[in-house]
């Protein structure tokens, strides 16, 4: 039995190819998978189904009410009977495009949707460069929604680097947070884990990143390392950079116990906190 406060998360870290109907198909049988393990909750990863270039982004890309990815997703929640948290998929709204998270409920319902808020618009010299926003336009939202067990926040990815939208999240209740995520085979070694550790360490949440696996074929080599983070900063598992689940179970009384033992969150000094900045 599930108690409202217990529940198992899956992280899939699927294989991402040049061929958006190879690339549903793996998902779909990594979530029946997570579901026949006792998942409930269930993420995929950054780009899933679409390569993680900007020559594939428009070409892969679908329009919300017209999208084959999304009503896959939709029907597996539905009749499964979980939430399923659509990684990110190049969206098309009017002329602009938008790297984009859907959550569905168990009922198939769409309950969140994250706009990449922060592209990734980086050159480090001869070794990986990135302009998302050659092809997306900026997200304006910091996401959160309801589930039967807690408050989630969504964000995507370079999102992670700017700490300032979880402690909002935190603030509008949230507890478990989960990024869909591809960091590279250079930021990934550099900067993945410490991100998460402290993400999770300074809100006092489950804090939850979700990548695909390394695809050697392709140009940008995601790090892998689908990782899960309880409330003290301790890792409770990690992927290597192959396909894989990864489960863990969430506690919701470890974390309030986290918090009242040691209570970060309550002592911050909100008068000293403001800056007018430009
Ligand atoms: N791919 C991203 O959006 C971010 C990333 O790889 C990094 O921050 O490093």
């Amino acid at each position: 039995m599930c108690q409202k406060n217990k529940f198992k998360i899956a992280l899939c870290q699927t294989l991402v190819e040049d061929n958006k109907e190879n690339n549903i198909k793996r998902v779909v049988k990594l979530i029946e998978e997570a579901v026949d393990n006792g998942a409930k909750i269930i993420s995929l990863g950054e780009m899933f189904n679409c390569p993680y270039r900007n020559d594939a982004f428009k070409i892969y890309a679908e329009e919300e009410g017209k999208s084959e990815t999304l009503n896959i997703l939709s029907s597996i929640a539905k009749e499964k009977g979980v939430y399923i948290i659509g990684g990110s998929v190049p969206e098309k709204e009017g002329e602009k495009y938008y790297n984009t998270s859907f959550v569905f409920d168990k009922e198939g319902k769409i309950v969140g949707k994250h706009r990449k808020v922060h592209l990734f618009d980086i050159d480090i010299k001869d070794r990986v460069k990135m302009k998302e926003s050659d092809t997306f336009s900026y997200g304006k939202n910091i996401t959160v929604f309801d589930t039967q067990y807690c408050k989630v926040g969504i964000a995507i990815c370079y999102d992670m680097r700017f700490p300032e939208i979880f402690r909002i999240m935190v603030q509008k209740g949230v507890k478990l947070i989960i990024v869909p995520a591809a960091f590279n085979y250079v930021t990934g070694p550099a900067h993945w884990e410490i991100i998460i550790r402290g993400r999770a360490m300074d809100n006092q949440v489950y804090f939850c990143a979700v990548s695909p696996a390394r695809n050697e074929n392709e140009s940008y080599l995601a790090y892998g390392h689908s990782i899960i983070c309880d409330p003290f900063g301790k890792i409770l598992g990690e992927l290597d950079e192959k396909e894989g689940i990864l489960y863990s179970e969430i506690d919701l009384d470890y974390l309030e116990k986290v918090r009242s033992e040691l209570p970060l969150l309550k002592h911050r000094r909100l008068d000293l906190y403001s800056v007018n900045e430009k």
